[in-house]
């Protein structure tokens, strides 16, 4: 078994020069991560670091809101995962614990009304904060910014995808299923107060493999509570670097790539006294593309019906945040 690294990455070479042989190297290193913990740091990508300093300013007024206010932020559309305000406590990530002790606010993109129309299971409206207790963020700056963010989340995914698809024997091609419109790709915008509960049941997000094909997760560059489970069994810190992004593998693509790429466990424990920001965007892709083995796939083509076999996109996140969202009699908040 090869080491289990979770290296820091500078996407910069590739961007430049994607042909070069520090392209290479870059696609190397990012291939090595992806069989060994599925994680790595992502530095000198394109999103700046003025939106994503933004982007926790939004998220800290919104949190600061009064409980009243956030739980007029609950969606009450249908969706996967729904958009809006998620209190704390509403979420188990792991069997066996204490409800997670975060809130949250989903952002996803803004599809228009025939989209959410087409699949109202699935595609969900945004929902947006009217109000903000702060002098620098406004409802509309709120907005604005999280959707540039959301967007050049998925620019850079996109990116990182065509990467992995170079790095795999099975074309070019192999993601384009997956990431045609409309796609689910939402931001979640999270806070972990302070924890000094000693319970070990108590855990601001219990263990767990993402659903999704990547995450890019932005940590608060202060904040450390990031820990992933290595092949030994010990958890392993991903101490926050500021402006990187953490990059994980999610189980779409450990099944796509049949285990190769590891889908690594992974939980959040706020120590730090203090409160802990952090927004994760998931790319989880077209809800009707079938989770196909990439070897499978390469054999048949899409045409064949073996494919009917394979679970869909859409199947498989109903699944997942089935198995993780609490009732609301079970959501005991502390
Ligand atoms: O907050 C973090 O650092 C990680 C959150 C996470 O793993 C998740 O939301 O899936
Ligand atoms: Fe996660």
């Amino acid at each position: 078994m090869s080491e289990f690294i979770i290296p820091t990455v500078d996407i910069g070479p590739y961007l430049q020069y994607p042909t070069s042989k520090e392209a290479e190297v870059v696609m190397g290193k990012i291939y090595q991560a992806c069989i060994t913990s599925g994680f790595f740091q992502l530095v000198g990508h394109p999103i700046p670091s003025s939106l994503q300093e933004k982007v926790f300013e939004g998220a800290q007024a919104l949190f600061a809101l009064p409980m009243h206010e956030k739980e007029t932020l609950v969606s009450k559309a249908g969706g996967l995962g729904n958009q809006g305000y998620e209190i704390i406590g509403a979420q188990a990530l792991q069997k066996n614990t204490l409800p997670d002790l975060k809130e949250g606010f989903f952002v996803g993109e803004e599809f228009t009304p025939s989209v959410i129309a087409s699949n109202p299971s699935i595609f969900a409206p945004n929902v947006w904060p009217t109000a903000l207790p702060s002098t620098s963020i406004t409802p509309a700056s709120f907005k604005s910014t999280m959707l540039e963010y959301q967007s050049r989340c998925v620019d850079l995914t996109k990116v990182l995808l065509s990467l992995l698809a170079r790095v795999l024997p099975y074309g070019p091609h192999i993601f384009e299923t997956f990431s045609a419109d409309p796609s689910l790709a939402v931001i979640r915008l999270l806070h972990y107060p302070p924890q000094d509960c000693t319970d070990p049941r108590q855990l601001g997000a219990g263990a767990h493999t993402d659903f999704g094909a990547l995450t890019l997760l932005l940590q608060d560059g202060e904040n450390a509570g990031l820990e992933v489970l290595d092949s030994d069994g010990e958890w392993q810190a991903v101490p926050p670097v500021k402006h990187a992004l953490v990059v994980n593998v999610g189980d779409m693509l450990h099944r796509w790539t049949n285990g190769r790429f590891k889908s690594s466990v992974h939980r959040v424990i706020n120590r730090s006294g203090r409160d802990r920001y952090s927004v994760p965007f998931f790319y989880d892709g077209n809800p009707d593309c079938r989770l196909v083995p990439f070897e499978v796939a390469a054999k048949t083509g899409d045409g064949n019906p073996l494919y009917q076999d394979y679970i869909t996109v859409a199947d498989h996140m109903k699944e997942r945040y089935a198995a993780t969202v609490l009732k609301k009699s079970e959501a005991t908040a502390s």
